[in-house]
Protein backbone atom coordinates (compact mmCIF):
# COMPACT_ATOMS: atom_id res chain seq x y z
CA UNK A 1 0.00 0.00 0.00
CA UNK A 2 1.71 3.22 -1.02
CA UNK A 3 2.46 5.53 1.56
CA UNK A 4 0.36 8.99 0.84
CA UNK A 5 0.71 12.41 1.47
CA UNK A 6 -0.09 13.58 4.92
CA UNK A 7 -3.13 13.89 5.29
CA UNK A 8 -4.87 17.32 5.82
CA UNK A 9 -7.62 16.74 8.17
CA UNK A 10 -4.72 16.09 11.30
CA UNK A 11 -2.66 18.31 10.19
CA UNK A 12 -3.10 21.54 8.65
CA UNK A 13 -1.84 21.73 5.50
CA UNK A 14 -0.07 24.92 6.05
CA UNK A 15 1.42 22.92 8.39
CA UNK A 16 5.43 21.59 8.06
CA UNK A 17 7.60 21.77 5.86
CA UNK A 18 6.40 21.60 1.78
CA UNK A 19 7.04 18.94 0.38
CA UNK A 20 5.24 18.40 -3.55
CA UNK A 21 1.55 18.05 -2.26
CA UNK A 22 3.13 16.94 1.08
CA UNK A 23 3.98 13.60 -0.33
CA UNK A 24 6.35 11.58 1.88
CA UNK A 25 10.67 12.29 0.77
CA UNK A 26 11.84 9.71 -1.68
CA UNK A 27 14.62 8.94 1.80
CA UNK A 28 11.35 7.92 3.86
CA UNK A 29 9.68 5.40 1.58
CA UNK A 30 12.64 3.74 -0.23
CA UNK A 31 11.41 3.88 -3.53
CA UNK A 32 8.58 5.14 -5.68
CA UNK A 33 6.85 4.41 -9.04
CA UNK A 34 6.97 8.39 -9.44
CA UNK A 35 9.34 10.73 -8.65
CA UNK A 36 9.18 14.49 -8.01
CA UNK A 37 12.02 15.93 -8.36
CA UNK A 38 13.24 19.60 -8.64
CA UNK A 39 15.93 21.19 -10.84
CA UNK A 40 16.84 25.08 -9.50
CA UNK A 41 18.85 25.93 -12.64
CA UNK A 42 18.32 29.22 -14.71
CA UNK A 43 21.82 30.14 -16.13
CA UNK A 44 20.55 28.80 -19.38
CA UNK A 45 17.76 31.90 -19.68
CA UNK A 46 17.99 34.71 -22.11
CA UNK A 47 15.86 37.46 -20.45
CA UNK A 48 14.71 37.21 -16.35
CA UNK A 49 16.24 34.97 -14.19
CA UNK A 50 14.50 33.25 -11.41
CA UNK A 51 13.52 30.59 -12.47
CA UNK A 52 15.78 28.87 -10.13
CA UNK A 53 13.37 29.59 -7.14
CA UNK A 54 10.87 27.81 -9.32
CA UNK A 55 10.98 24.34 -7.04
CA UNK A 56 10.42 25.93 -4.04
CA UNK A 57 7.50 28.00 -5.20
CA UNK A 58 5.63 25.19 -6.71
CA UNK A 59 5.93 22.98 -4.15
CA UNK A 60 5.03 25.55 -1.67
CA UNK A 61 1.57 26.45 -4.47
CA UNK A 62 1.31 22.56 -4.17
CA UNK A 63 0.05 22.23 -0.22
CA UNK A 64 -4.28 22.46 -1.46
CA UNK A 65 -3.72 19.36 -3.67
CA UNK A 66 -5.77 17.10 -3.04
CA UNK A 67 -5.41 13.05 -3.07
CA UNK A 68 -8.28 12.51 -6.09
CA UNK A 69 -8.70 13.56 -9.44
CA UNK A 70 -12.17 13.96 -10.29
CA UNK A 71 -11.52 14.64 -14.17
CA UNK A 72 -9.11 10.92 -14.75
CA UNK A 73 -10.91 9.17 -11.91
CA UNK A 74 -8.13 8.46 -10.45
CA UNK A 75 -6.07 8.60 -6.83
CA UNK A 76 -3.19 9.12 -8.15
CA UNK A 77 -1.12 8.50 -4.72
CA UNK A 78 -2.75 5.87 -3.83
CA UNK A 79 -2.61 3.68 -7.43
CA UNK A 80 1.29 4.49 -7.10
CA UNK A 81 3.51 5.13 -4.74
CA UNK A 82 4.78 8.96 -5.36
CA UNK A 83 7.08 10.49 -3.69
CA UNK A 84 9.28 14.06 -3.42
CA UNK A 85 13.16 13.40 -4.45
CA UNK A 86 14.10 16.41 -3.83
CA UNK A 87 16.49 18.47 -5.65
CA UNK A 88 18.90 18.03 -7.83
CA UNK A 89 22.06 20.70 -7.18
CA UNK A 90 23.58 21.69 -9.76
CA UNK A 91 26.61 23.98 -10.49
CA UNK A 92 24.94 27.55 -11.49
CA UNK A 93 27.80 28.90 -13.07
CA UNK A 94 28.58 26.02 -15.86
CA UNK A 95 26.26 25.01 -17.97
CA UNK A 96 28.05 22.16 -19.21
CA UNK A 97 28.52 20.82 -16.02
CA UNK A 98 25.10 21.40 -14.63
CA UNK A 99 23.46 19.93 -17.95
CA UNK A 100 25.68 16.62 -16.86
CA UNK A 101 25.31 16.46 -13.37
CA UNK A 102 21.18 16.70 -14.28
CA UNK A 103 21.47 13.44 -16.61
CA UNK A 104 23.53 11.54 -14.11
CA UNK A 105 20.87 12.54 -10.99
CA UNK A 106 18.06 11.11 -13.54
CA UNK A 107 19.44 8.47 -14.82
CA UNK A 108 20.25 7.53 -10.82
CA UNK A 109 16.88 8.42 -10.24
CA UNK A 110 15.11 6.48 -12.90
CA UNK A 111 17.49 3.14 -12.32
CA UNK A 112 14.79 1.13 -10.54
CA UNK A 113 12.19 2.09 -13.36
CA UNK A 114 10.94 4.88 -11.17
CA UNK A 115 9.30 7.72 -13.59
CA UNK A 116 10.01 11.70 -13.20
CA UNK A 117 8.38 14.67 -12.75
CA UNK A 118 10.75 17.07 -12.98
CA UNK A 119 9.87 21.16 -11.63
CA UNK A 120 12.29 23.46 -13.13
CA UNK A 121 14.53 25.64 -13.15
CA UNK A 122 14.64 26.73 -17.17
CA UNK A 123 13.92 24.85 -20.33
CA UNK A 124 17.75 24.34 -20.62
CA UNK A 125 16.75 21.28 -18.12
CA UNK A 126 14.51 19.44 -20.95
CA UNK A 127 17.87 18.18 -22.69
CA UNK A 128 19.28 15.82 -20.23
CA UNK A 129 16.06 15.05 -18.77
CA UNK A 130 15.63 13.73 -22.29
CA UNK A 131 18.52 12.46 -22.77
CA UNK A 132 17.91 9.79 -19.23
CA UNK A 133 14.60 9.28 -20.54
CA UNK A 134 15.61 7.96 -23.76
CA UNK A 135 18.56 6.10 -22.57
CA UNK A 136 15.73 3.81 -20.85
CA UNK A 137 13.20 3.80 -23.17
CA UNK A 138 14.71 4.50 -26.93
CA UNK A 139 14.07 7.61 -29.39
CA UNK A 140 10.78 9.46 -27.60
CA UNK A 141 7.64 10.78 -29.06
CA UNK A 142 7.68 14.68 -27.58
CA UNK A 143 4.86 16.82 -26.63
CA UNK A 144 6.34 19.95 -25.98
CA UNK A 145 3.69 22.89 -24.63
CA UNK A 146 5.13 26.73 -25.07
CA UNK A 147 4.80 29.64 -26.35
CA UNK A 148 8.32 29.19 -27.56
CA UNK A 149 9.91 27.08 -30.20
CA UNK A 150 13.09 25.97 -28.11
CA UNK A 151 14.40 24.44 -31.27
CA UNK A 152 17.00 27.91 -32.35
CA UNK A 153 20.60 27.06 -32.76
CA UNK A 154 22.35 28.85 -30.11
CA UNK A 155 22.27 32.25 -28.21
CA UNK A 156 25.85 34.27 -27.92
CA UNK A 157 27.77 31.26 -29.45
CA UNK A 158 26.15 29.29 -26.26
CA UNK A 159 24.79 25.54 -27.53
CA UNK A 160 22.70 24.45 -23.83
CA UNK A 161 20.57 27.59 -23.48
CA UNK A 162 16.43 27.57 -22.55
CA UNK A 163 16.25 28.07 -26.60
CA UNK A 164 17.44 25.51 -27.77
CA UNK A 165 17.46 22.22 -26.14
CA UNK A 166 14.76 20.69 -28.48
CA UNK A 167 17.29 21.09 -31.53
CA UNK A 168 20.30 19.89 -29.57
CA UNK A 169 17.47 16.84 -28.26
CA UNK A 170 16.96 16.00 -32.20
CA UNK A 171 20.34 16.04 -33.18
CA UNK A 172 21.21 13.51 -30.84
CA UNK A 173 18.61 11.14 -32.08
CA UNK A 174 17.06 11.01 -28.82
CA UNK A 175 13.61 12.23 -30.42
CA UNK A 176 11.38 9.68 -32.20
CA UNK A 177 10.89 12.67 -35.34
CA UNK A 178 7.74 11.33 -36.97
CA UNK A 179 6.56 12.05 -33.56
CA UNK A 180 7.20 15.53 -32.33
CA UNK A 181 4.54 18.74 -31.52
CA UNK A 182 4.58 21.80 -30.50
CA UNK A 183 1.58 23.03 -28.52
CA UNK A 184 0.90 26.70 -27.92
CA UNK A 185 3.29 28.48 -30.02
CA UNK A 186 2.84 32.15 -30.63
CA UNK A 187 4.49 35.33 -30.52
CA UNK A 188 7.35 37.17 -32.78
CA UNK A 189 10.31 35.03 -34.16
CA UNK A 190 13.44 35.92 -35.16
CA UNK A 191 12.58 35.50 -38.63
CA UNK A 192 10.50 32.92 -41.02
CA UNK A 193 13.82 30.47 -40.91
CA UNK A 194 12.83 29.99 -37.46
CA UNK A 195 9.53 27.75 -38.43
CA UNK A 196 11.50 26.42 -41.81
CA UNK A 197 14.56 25.02 -39.16
CA UNK A 198 11.85 23.94 -37.00
CA UNK A 199 9.92 22.10 -39.50
CA UNK A 200 12.53 20.38 -40.94
CA UNK A 201 13.65 19.07 -37.43
CA UNK A 202 10.32 17.04 -37.38
CA UNK A 203 7.87 19.12 -35.58
CA UNK A 204 4.62 19.94 -36.20
CA UNK A 205 2.75 23.41 -34.16
CA UNK A 206 -0.28 23.43 -32.70
CA UNK A 207 -0.59 27.47 -32.29
CA UNK A 208 -2.69 29.05 -29.14
CA UNK A 209 -5.02 30.16 -31.67
CA UNK A 210 -5.53 26.88 -33.69
CA UNK A 211 -6.38 26.00 -29.89
CA UNK A 212 -8.87 28.05 -29.56
CA UNK A 213 -10.32 27.92 -32.66
CA UNK A 214 -9.83 24.09 -33.29
CA UNK A 215 -11.15 23.40 -29.27
CA UNK A 216 -9.99 20.99 -26.60
CA UNK A 217 -11.28 17.53 -28.31
CA UNK A 218 -10.41 18.10 -31.70
CA UNK A 219 -6.55 19.66 -30.76
CA UNK A 220 -6.68 16.42 -28.12
CA UNK A 221 -7.56 14.08 -31.32
CA UNK A 222 -5.01 15.55 -33.50
CA UNK A 223 -2.30 15.54 -30.62
CA UNK A 224 -2.95 11.63 -30.06
CA UNK A 225 -2.61 10.74 -33.67
CA UNK A 226 0.63 12.22 -33.33
CA UNK A 227 2.37 10.07 -31.21
CA UNK A 228 0.74 6.76 -31.45
CA UNK A 229 1.58 4.55 -28.85
CA UNK A 230 5.10 5.46 -28.73
CA UNK A 231 6.94 6.42 -25.60
CA UNK A 232 6.03 9.77 -24.84
CA UNK A 233 7.95 12.83 -22.97
CA UNK A 234 5.74 15.90 -22.07
CA UNK A 235 7.20 19.18 -21.63
CA UNK A 236 5.77 22.03 -19.89
CA UNK A 237 7.04 25.70 -20.18
CA UNK A 238 4.47 27.79 -17.75
CA UNK A 239 4.84 30.10 -20.37
CA UNK A 240 2.57 28.23 -22.70
CA UNK A 241 -0.14 30.51 -20.48
CA UNK A 242 -1.34 33.61 -21.33
CA UNK A 243 1.08 36.33 -19.11
CA UNK A 244 -2.28 36.50 -16.92
CA UNK A 245 -2.52 33.03 -16.30
CA UNK A 246 1.04 32.53 -15.98
CA UNK A 247 2.66 36.20 -14.82
CA UNK A 248 6.29 34.49 -12.70
CA UNK A 249 8.07 33.45 -15.80
CA UNK A 250 11.03 34.84 -17.69
CA UNK A 251 9.90 35.38 -21.33
CA UNK A 252 6.30 36.05 -21.20
CA UNK A 253 4.18 36.28 -24.35
CA UNK A 254 0.75 37.76 -25.41
CA UNK A 255 -1.81 36.03 -26.44
CA UNK A 256 -1.63 32.67 -24.38
CA UNK A 257 -3.64 29.64 -23.05
CA UNK A 258 -5.40 29.32 -20.03
CA UNK A 259 -4.99 26.84 -17.33
CA UNK A 260 -8.21 25.42 -18.12
CA UNK A 261 -7.06 24.81 -21.76
CA UNK A 262 -3.86 23.40 -20.96
CA UNK A 263 -4.94 21.43 -17.99
CA UNK A 264 -7.95 19.80 -20.20
CA UNK A 265 -5.58 19.13 -23.16
CA UNK A 266 -3.32 17.06 -20.93
CA UNK A 267 -6.04 15.02 -19.44
CA UNK A 268 -7.20 14.35 -23.20
CA UNK A 269 -3.53 12.47 -23.13
CA UNK A 270 -4.96 9.97 -20.74
CA UNK A 271 -3.64 6.58 -21.27
CA UNK A 272 -0.53 7.31 -23.64
CA UNK A 273 2.47 5.72 -22.82
CA UNK A 274 4.03 8.55 -20.57
CA UNK A 275 7.62 8.09 -19.51
CA UNK A 276 8.15 11.29 -18.07
CA UNK A 277 7.59 14.98 -17.90
CA UNK A 278 8.63 18.34 -16.65
CA UNK A 279 7.39 21.75 -15.94
CA UNK A 280 9.71 24.25 -16.72
CA UNK A 281 10.11 28.64 -16.41
CA UNK A 282 8.44 29.23 -13.40
CA UNK A 283 10.17 32.85 -12.13
CA UNK A 284 8.64 33.07 -8.67
CA UNK A 285 9.68 36.83 -8.54
CA UNK A 286 7.49 38.22 -11.35
CA UNK A 287 4.39 36.13 -9.94
CA UNK A 288 1.63 37.66 -8.33
CA UNK A 289 -0.32 35.80 -5.62
CA UNK A 290 1.00 32.47 -6.43
CA UNK A 291 -0.89 32.86 -10.16
CA UNK A 292 2.09 30.99 -11.57
CA UNK A 293 3.34 28.43 -8.85
CA UNK A 294 -0.56 27.50 -8.69
CA UNK A 295 -1.21 26.56 -12.28
CA UNK A 296 2.69 24.93 -12.25
CA UNK A 297 1.30 23.01 -9.34
CA UNK A 298 -1.85 21.63 -11.08
CA UNK A 299 -0.05 20.77 -14.16
CA UNK A 300 2.13 18.71 -12.23
CA UNK A 301 -0.39 17.03 -10.12
CA UNK A 302 -2.02 16.27 -13.64
CA UNK A 303 1.20 14.99 -15.10
CA UNK A 304 1.18 12.60 -11.95
CA UNK A 305 -2.07 11.53 -12.55
CA UNK A 306 -1.49 10.35 -16.12
CA UNK A 307 1.93 8.26 -15.35
CA UNK A 308 -0.18 6.94 -12.37
CA UNK A 309 -3.18 6.24 -15.24
CA UNK A 310 -1.01 3.93 -16.75
CA UNK A 311 2.33 1.68 -15.97
N1 LIG B 1 12.29 28.61 -23.21
C1 LIG B 1 11.81 29.78 -23.00
N2 LIG B 1 10.99 30.02 -22.02
N3 LIG B 1 12.13 30.84 -23.75
C2 LIG B 1 12.99 30.81 -24.89
C3 LIG B 1 13.08 32.20 -25.40
C4 LIG B 1 14.25 32.39 -26.26
C5 LIG B 1 14.48 33.84 -26.72
O1 LIG B 1 14.95 34.63 -25.91
O2 LIG B 1 14.19 34.15 -27.87
ZN1 LIG C 1 8.79 29.43 -23.41
ZN1 LIG D 1 10.65 26.88 -23.25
Amino acid sequence: MPRGPVDSSRVPRFAGPATFARLPRLDEVGRADIAVVGVPFDTGVSYRPGARFGPAAVREASRLLRPYHPGLDISPFSARQAADAGDIACNPFDIGQAVETIEEAADALTADGARLVTVGGDHTIALPLLRAAARRHGPLALLHFDAHLDTWDTYFGAEYTHGTPFRRAVEEGILDTEALGHVGTRGPLYGKSDLDDDKRLGFGVVTSADVMRRGIDETVDALRQRIGDRPLYVSVDIDVLDPAHAPGTGTPEAGGMTSRELLEILRGLAGCRLVGADVVEVAPAYDHAEITSIAASHVAYDLISLLAFRE
